[in-house]
């Protein structure tokens, strides 16, 4: 759903996430001003379309602000935007909520401080489920957020209208929308964001000593789990002290079972080796078959249907061009180069019902097609 009057928003923080949701909102239609400390983060948001930077002097005080900053600083941006600008609605986007809520819950806690909980019932905690492992607003996407999960933390003051506005931000983005209050929030990405980053983190730092020649074999299972690795530690730094009690009970559980396979691999012959190791891999068949599709759907297999195309410009646009000829829809796409050669795979996920007629189609246009 698209918010039916054209607002007037201001960006605080015009990183990825900032100048993402700048690209976003800028193309549903709605006048975007961008501020960032950092000068040269602002004007490189500008230039690639994501508002224009915010000049206080002139205009009018925006409708919504949106605080896109790093954790550490976002409940102090949060509180000056609440007094500041005492008719708009605030959110943030930080990727914990409770210790933000905390904090500006403390604020108020003085009679004599300048913030108050009525201010408070202006602001929702908010916290979209996409991201990159790259920073800075050079890698933004306006697309960052169609089909991703997007959290709403409403507080116990928070007023109906800003709630509203935090859900007519996310539906604009082409996100769903998912209400949870913010520790709920905490414990559950602890396990389904916080664990999967120190997972690729401990796994990728293995490789760090690695000889060029074991390097030279890396495949997709590597790249898979390996991916987020690449994240900002001083981000993450922020989000893992900020969650750290209920990962903490996450990673006790992954202790115990890293122990149990390390005594088993010590002697995997031993009666019961073999079941147990079985038994290690078929939890983990239970777990990813729950992770659930688009939109939260149920967890659903596509067909894959691969074409090999030459490492030049052009040839992924004209596939994706061809694919749509066939009318059919695509679900997911991933390109995998081949090491040392100058092709590509194009790996092209559909529903399976259509994946045959998909292959012969595009082989009958020309292209080289492999089914697993
Ligand atoms: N990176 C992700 O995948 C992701 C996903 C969802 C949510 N988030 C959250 O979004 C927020 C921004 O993350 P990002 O990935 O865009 O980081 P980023 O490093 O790309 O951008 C952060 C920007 O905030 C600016 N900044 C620093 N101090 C500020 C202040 N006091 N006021 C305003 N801006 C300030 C920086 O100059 C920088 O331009 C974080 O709170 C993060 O937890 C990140
Ligand atoms: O896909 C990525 O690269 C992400 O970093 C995404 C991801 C996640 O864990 O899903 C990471 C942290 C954010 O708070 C939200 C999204």
């Amino acid at each position: 759903m698209v918010e039916p009057a054209k607002l007037a928003v201001l960006i605080r923080g015009t990183g990825l996430l900032g100048a993402s949701i700048g690209l976003g909102l800028r193309k549903a239609g709605h006048q975007v001003q961008l501020s960032d400390p950092s000068p040269t983060a602002q004007r490189i948001a500008q230039d690639i379309g994501a508002g224009t930077i915010w000049q206080p002097e002139q205009g009018t005080d925006p409708d919504l602000i949106i605080i896109a900053a790093p954790p550490e600083v976002t409940a102090a941006e949060v509180a000056d935007a609440l007094l500041r600008f005492p008719g708009g609605v605030v959110l943030d986007i930080a990727s914990v909520k409770a210790a933000i809520l905390t904090d500006l819950v403390n604020m108020t806690a003085d009679n004599a401080a300048p913030l108050t909980r009525e201010h408070l019932t202006r602001y929702v905690g908010t916290h979209p489920m996409a991201g990159r492992e790259q920073s800075g607003p050079v890698a933004a996407r306006g697309e960052l957020f169609t089909s991703m999960p997007w959290v709403i933390c409403p507080h116990q003051d928070s007023a109906a209208a800003a709630v509203q506005a935090a859900v007519n931000l996310a539906q604009t983005l082409g996100a769903s929308v998912h209400r949870m209050d913010a520790v709920k929030h905490d414990e559950s990405v602890a396990l389904i964001s916080h664990l999967p980053q120190v997972a690729a983190s401990l796994v990728a730092s293995r490789l760090q000593d690695a000889e060029a020649g074991a390097l030279a074999l890396s495949g997709n299972g590597l790249r898979d789990v390996t991916r987020i690795a690449a994240s900002d530690p001083n981000l993450w730094v922020q989000i893992l002290s900020a969650n750290s009690r209920p990962l903490v009970e996450i990673l006790h559980g992954l202790r115990e079972d890293v122990e149990r396979l390390i005594s088993t691999l010590e002697d995997p012959a031993a009666p019961g080796g073999q079941a147990d190791i079985a038994q290690l891999i078929a939890e983990g068949n239970a777990g990813v078959a729950r992770v659930p599709g688009k939109h939260g759907a149920p967890p659903q297999s596509f067909s894959v249907v691969t074409v090999i195309v030459d490492d030049r410009p052009g040839q992924i646009s004209a596939v994706l061009n061809d694919v749509g000829k066939v009318g059919v829809n695509v679900e997911d796409l991933r390109m995998e180069h081949s090491a040392g050669h100058q092709v590509g795979m194009l790996e092209v996920s559909v529903l399976p019902g259509r994946r045959d007629e998909l292959a012969q189609a595009l082989t009958e246009m020309g292209w080289k097609v492999v089914l697993h």
